[in-house]
């Protein structure tokens, strides 16, 4: 089987995990770390993408420049690459992140509004830098939707597309169907990004590359929105276990998970109640928090939100929805005491 590139994306996708507090000096502990194991690739940008540092998405603590800048000064063999909402990001962000010196820019949106990356990998590959596309929530549309809205990326100059599990609700047939689908229409690489909500990250993870995925995304210690992702240094022992050699340090990504990345996180990242009934419901795993203030706000039980998102099939951007579910939620429950 061939050798997937894996991107470790702890720094920007496990923002979300920690209320986006990353300091300068822990970017650095961390590329370090990645970038000795042999990581080829290390995301870092606020976990909404560049300049989402708002108050709808969560401020960061250090302006995220300050990290890019931290990691592309310590990283030595790795790529840095950064995450792209357009929308949220704007073309002098994207240029500035390439002057700091990103090799990689992805650009995520929802997956049924791949239209939107045009100018944006457009200008990622005037700029000289390799340009990704992410279809967020791939698990709502059937391959033959994500293909098309992928054949629009590779249009535009993508250099690979990603399946991403964003809710961690697909199962690997699931996986394999439009990974398969994708390698089979499109000529670029294609990616996949899981998410744990139904325990299956590692294993979808596989399944993905069995499906001919060329790239592949971790965190190390799961650090990740919502479930969490799949670890990376579970990754590369996987691999290591299928022959695979990518080339990466299994001990080194092992201590980087232990004495570093663990000590950073505040609460272990377990599949609970509010996971598992988000990933079951294909709620966009950086709902939770939200969904877990208004739950407390409120006095619900944040299962019952999620189950009202997952009907109304709320995607990025939709976070004022939850506030306005659970009120509704709320004035129902009372109606009926009153009744
Ligand atoms: C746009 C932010 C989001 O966290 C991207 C991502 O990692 C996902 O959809 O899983
Ligand atoms: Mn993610």
């Amino acid at each position: 089987m061939k050798i997937p590139r894996l991107t470790d994306t702890t720094l920007r996708d496990g923002s979300h995990a920690i209320s986006y507090s990353f300091t300068a000096e822990q970017v650095r502990e961390i590329v370090r770390g990645l970038d000795k194991a042999g990581v080829p690739v290390i995301e870092v940008s606020h976990g909404a993408g560049l300049n989402g540092s708002t108050i709808q998405q969560g401020f960061s603590k250090t302006p995220e420049v300050e990290l890019i800048k931290a990691a592309v000064e310590t990283a030595e063999h790795a790529k840095i690459a950064s995450l792209f909402v357009p929308g949220i990001g704007t073309s002098e962000e994207l240029k500035e992140a390439v002057e700091i010196g990103i090799k990689v820019i992805r650009v995520a949106v929802h997956c049924t509004e791949a239209d939107v990356t045009e100018q944006y990998i457009r200008l990622a590959k005037e700029l000289g830098i390799e340009a990704v596309g992410f279809l967020m929530m791939s698990h709502t549309q059937p391959a033959e939707v994500l293909v098309e809205q992928a054949k629009l990326m590779e249009s535009y100059g993508a250099d690979c597309v990603y399946v991403v599990d964003s809710a961690g609700a697909l199962v690997p047939q699931g996986v394999r169907e439009r990974v398969s689908a994708l390698k089979k229409a499109l000529s670029i690489e294609v990616g996949f990004h899981a998410h744990n909500n139904l325990g299956l990250a590692v294993g979808n993870t596989i399944a993905a590359l069995e499906a001919g995925a060329d790239q592949l995304d971790g965190t190390v210690r799961a650090l990740g929105a919502g479930a969490g992702n799949a670890p990376t240094e579970v990754i590369v022992a996987a691999l290591n276990k299928m022959n695979i050699d990518t080339g990466i340090s299994l001990s080194i990504l092992m201590d980087l998970a232990e004495e570093v990345v663990a000590p950073i996180i505040p609460a272990p990242i377990v599949i609970d109640r509010d996971n598992l009934s988000s990933g079951y419901a294909g709620v966009y795993n950086s709902f939770l928090l939200h969904v877990r203030h208004a739950a407390k706000q409120f006095h619900l039980n944040p299962t019952e939100i999620m189950e009202e998102l997952g009907r109304r099939q709320a995607i990025a951007g939709q976070e004022d929805w939850i506030l306005d579910i659970a009120l509704e939620l709320a004035k129902e429950k009372k109606y009926q005491v009153i009744k």
